[in-house]
């Protein structure tokens, strides 16, 4: 029987619709193969000819976010410089950093959108792609993480840092089992939003099971990250869902709508204040980030509510996902290294008579073995293990002897760098010594924080908090861990813009065998 002449004519539509389509692709390919700027730069064909290369191993490749982990093999076999899609090219060499990521005044350099929009915060100095921009928006906050202002601010990290280890004493005197990875998102959360706002969100004056919540809240918002960067707009998507069917298909998205809504809040009432519309009593004792934004020297424009979101969400989740992982590191490194344990000790009683006192910043940073102890956990950490990347629009760069056409996203990727033995002689092993004696080689080129107009906004306050935090914990307290396993979970095994661990992971868990405050 002959077909409907319907469905000949549907069948013969989409024939032509998939050979116009393997044509496209077909030209497409060669041309990325053999015409393309980049084809000069070694890697593997299948990623320069597709971007599903690299989403094969985010997305498809159990348990996701292992292109990272891909690139370091592919270097071992293609060299420092490989293309890693059909656009972007990565570099594996730690002296090059400070050229892609310069701090001359003259070179411009963007952010590459796509390796932004994870954030979902397009409005944020973070997510700016614009070199001019995001200098207007950097100028505009930087007065308020500057050295100074930490300096000034200090009482407010003091007060959550106190808060934490009466936490932590309580958790002692009921011998319980405390998830200390949990305890310090609830301090660092409690800490950016006690600076940023003005009011904590007061993570710490819940028991641990609030910390465990916002722990979990962290997690699975980052855990989104490899799915957000290739589909920005399905969060939004899943939101705007009943609750029910959202708690099905994806609880990580609810689970954060709570903080998400608390921020915008803020942003409402503060824009509001400034245009004088804002009735209801201010809450704030003191002028927040959101009141330096609006009060600031930046075009109207720049001050409506969702760009102010935008901007408090990112200070959220980047101020606190990142010292804490910091303090998880550095809690577990010391812990079992009983020799490196007693040294710091030894240093902390002499620079803290009175374990019950907090030291004072600018004291605890001048103190060598506690500076080298927590350099070595940035190192180690290799916290970002999502690629940094830059693109200079107006220069063509050249690494040895190769050159990178301008406009190219070029990244480098410092969980590769901070781990490889080329430049840190046995990286797996924590060792602060490595930092002490005369300058050395590694030490201009360890940039945890970054470098350039577009290094880490908080670097400041998280060096504040991080050493207090690290001298508190062990002049007061001494820790044993709790049924710990590296591999299951500490080891990063999954690239969630920070390195995140097993999805079996249990988590830093802890006892306190002795709390000097109580002794
Ligand atoms: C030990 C903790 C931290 C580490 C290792 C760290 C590291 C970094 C790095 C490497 C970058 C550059 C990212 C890029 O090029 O895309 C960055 C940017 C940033 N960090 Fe941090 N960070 C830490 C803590 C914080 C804290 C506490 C805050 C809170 C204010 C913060 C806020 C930011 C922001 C807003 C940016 C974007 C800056 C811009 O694009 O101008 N970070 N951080």
């Amino acid at each position: 029987m002959a077909p409907l002449p319907i469905v000949a004519t549907i069948s013969s539509t989409l024939l032509l619709f998939l050979v116009a389509y393997i044509l496209y692709a077909s030209i497409v390919v060669i041309y990325r193969l053999f015409f393309h700027p980049l084809a000069h730069i070694p890697g593997p064909k299948l990623a320069a000819c597709t971007y599903l290369y690299e989403l094969y191993f985010n997305l498809i490749k159990a348990p996701q976010g292992q292109y990272v982990f891909h690139t370091k093999k592919l270097h071992e076999v293609y060299g420092p410089i490989i293309r890693i899609n059909p656009s972007e090219v990565q570099v594996n060499d730690i002296t090059w950093y400070s050229t892609l990521f310069t701090s001359s005044g003259k070179a411009r350099r963007e952010k590459h959108y796509p390796q932004a929009r994870g954030s979902d915060t397009p409005f944020s100095t973070f997510a700016t792609v614009s070199h001019e921009l995001h200098r207007k928006r950097r100028n505009a906050l930087n007065p308020f993480f500057s050295k100074r202002s930490v300096t000034e601010l200090q009482p407010i990290i003091k007060q959550e840092i106190e808060k934490l280890c009466g936490q932590l004493s309580k958790c002692a005197e009921n011998d319980e089992i405390i998830k200390i990875d949990a305890a310090f998102i609830a301090l660092t959360m409690d800490v950016i939003s006690g600076y940023s706002y003005g009011k904590a969100f007061g993570c710490l004056d819940e028991p641990q099971r609030s910390w465990i919540h916002w722990h979990k809240v962290m997690d699975d918002l980052f855990e989104f990250f490899q799915v957000s960067k290739p589909l920005p707009w399905l969060g939004n998507v899943l939101q705007a869902l009943p609750e029910w069917a959202t708690d099905r298909i994806a609880p990580s998205t609810t689970a954060y709508a709570g903080l998400k809504s608390d921020v915008f809040q803020k942003a409402l009432e503060v824009t509001e204040e400034h245009r004088g519309a804002y009735d209801g009593k201010p809450s704030r004792e003191r002028r927040t980030i959101l009141h330096e934004l609006v009060n600031s020297d930046l075009p109207e424009s720049e001050k409506s509510v969702r760009r102010l979101f935008d901007e408090g969400f990112v200070l959220v989740i980047a101020g606190a996902e990142t010292s804490s992982r910091i303090l998880m590191t550095l809690l577990y490194y010391v812990i079992i290294n009983p020799k490196i344990h007693a040294r710091l000790r030894t240093e902390l009683e002499e620079a803290i008579p009175d374990p019950m006192v907090l030291g004072e910043w600018n004291h605890l940073e001048s103190l060598p073995y506690l500076k080298a102890v927590i350099k070595e956990g940035l190192r180690i950490a290799a916290l970002l293990t999502t690629r940094l990347t830059q693109i200079a629009p107006d220069e063509a760069l050249q690494y040895k002897n190769t050159i990178i056409p301008a406009g190219t996203p070029i990244s480098l990727n410092q969980r590769l760098l901070f781990l490889d033995p080329h430049n840190f002689k046995d990286p797996d092993t924590f060792d602060p010594d490595r930092w002490l004696g005369t300058e050395n080689d590694m030490e201009k080129h360890f940039w945890p924080f970054s470098r350039g107009p577009r290094n880490c906004l908080g670097m400041n306050l998280a060096a504040a908090e991080i050493n207090i935090t690290i001298a508190a914990l062990f002049r007061r307290f001494e820790f044993a861990l709790h049924d710990v396993v590296y591999e299951r979970d500490l080891k990063p095994t999954r690239d969630c813009f920070v390195g995140h661990t097993s999805r079996q992971s249990k988590g830093l868990r802890v006892k306190i065998t002795k709390d000097r405050g109580r002794s």
